[in-house]
């Protein structure tokens, strides 16, 4: 259990200010914001490697705010595995015991099941520069765990793998976490990611704790626009409220429940909106006529630009729906999508 209890950092030009935070035992946690937000000065002031200002960590109840790195039972990966680079993969996971207090028949017992359960059998003589990204970034693993953590924090383990190995650590990070039931804490800035690993997510800006929130919650329930467009939302217009509902861009929504609009902001997300050559929309939509601006490919997915008077709709839609329906730019549609679907703030 991790407990941040209005945690400030001052840095020169930065500071992450009363960040409270409480992430239950065994839980998997994300701190998700963009780059610069203060995510790894967080993360680093849990382990110990940065001082803090104000405030309280507590790690299983205990105050560890002032305590040395090595005295906190916490372990650390990175996204660039900082190995060494002269040591054995079985020297590397050892490294770090010797600074700390423990039973080494026990901690070989667990570094035996380590080695097995992260698939390491075969590599533990070999030396970093002969092993890929994944099996790296396996060895930081099996590394961090070998001191047997009660914490095990990890800072955008994913974002220097190449797309393969990161599916393969990713199914790693979630069987570990099944497995060892020990808490996760992850920084990373890819919504996605949080979405398949995380049982709850903090939104980070600027040094500041924008929400949290289970990952459900954050998708769908955004609590501000800035949220609203970390995770996805594209589809932000500035909007008033209005007799029957909300008026933005020159259109007009209606809505079964009056709107509180104080920021006079509307979203969408990009795959709630539907695109239809005739206006076929059933009762519980709202549609507007529009004209086709942009098809972009996007990996498996087009991602469409739709204009409605003024405002400028985003879609996705994936590659055989497209062709089925011969959509081109400059083709006039209809844009529909549930009311349910709109956020305001
Ligand atoms: N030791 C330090 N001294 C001064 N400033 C620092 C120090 N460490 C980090 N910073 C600054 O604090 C800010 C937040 O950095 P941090 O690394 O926590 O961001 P982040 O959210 O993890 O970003 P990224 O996703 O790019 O890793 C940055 O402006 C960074 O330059």
């Amino acid at each position: 259990m991790i407990n941040l209890d209005q945690l400030t950092v001052k840095l020169p030009g930065f500071a992450v200010q009363d960040v409270s935070l409480q992430v239950a035992p065994g839980e998997f946690f994300a701190l998700l914001g963009p780059t610069g937000s203060g995510k790894t000065v967080i993360l680093e002031s849990i382990a110990g490697l940065v001082h803090v200002t104000a405030g309280g960590i507590r790690v299983d109840g205990k105050d560890i705010t002032r305590l040395p790195p090595e005295q906190r039972r916490i372990g650390i990966v990175y996204q660039d595995y900082a190995l060494f680079p002269h040591l054995t993969v079985m020297d590397n996971i050892c490294y770090g015991l010797r600074y700390f207090d423990l039973d080494m028949q026990q901690a070989r017992q667990r570094i035996d099941h380590l080695v097995e359960l992260l698939g390491l059998q075969n590599i533990i003589h070999r030396r970093p520069l002969h092993l890929s990204g994944g099996e790296k970034q396996r060895v930081c693993l099996a590394r961090a765990l070998s001191v047997n953590p009660s914490v095990l924090l990890l800072d955008e383990p994913l974002s220097a793998l190449d797309p393969n190995f990161r599916e393969e650590i990713r199914r790693v990070l979630k069987k570990l976490h099944g497995e060892l039931g020990i808490t996760f804490m992850m920084v990373t800035h890819d919504f996605s990611e949080a979405l398949y690993l995380a049982d709850r997510v903090g939104v980070i800006r600027n040094g500041r704790m924008e929400q949290v929130g289970s990952t459900e919650d954050i998708f769908l329930r955004p609590a501000n626009p800035f949220v609203a467009e970390f995770v996805g939302m594209k589809n932000i217009f500035a909007a008033r409220v209005a007799d029957q509902g909300i008026e933005f861009g020159g259109l007009s929504c209606p809505l079964p429940e009056p709107a509180i609009c104080r920021q006079g902001v509307l979203a969408l997300r990009p795959e709630d909106i539907v695109l239809q050559r005739e206006n076929g929309f059933s009762d519980g939509y709202v549609h507007y006529a529009g004209v086709i601006e942009q098809i972009v490919p996007a990996g498996l997915w087009h991602e469409i630009s739709v204009r409605c008077r003024e405002a400028c709709f985003k879609t996705i839609m994936d590659r055989k729906t497209l062709m089925s329906h011969s959509y081109n730019e400059g083709d006039a549609v209809y844009l529909g999508f549930q009311t349910d679907a709109v956020r305001v703030f």
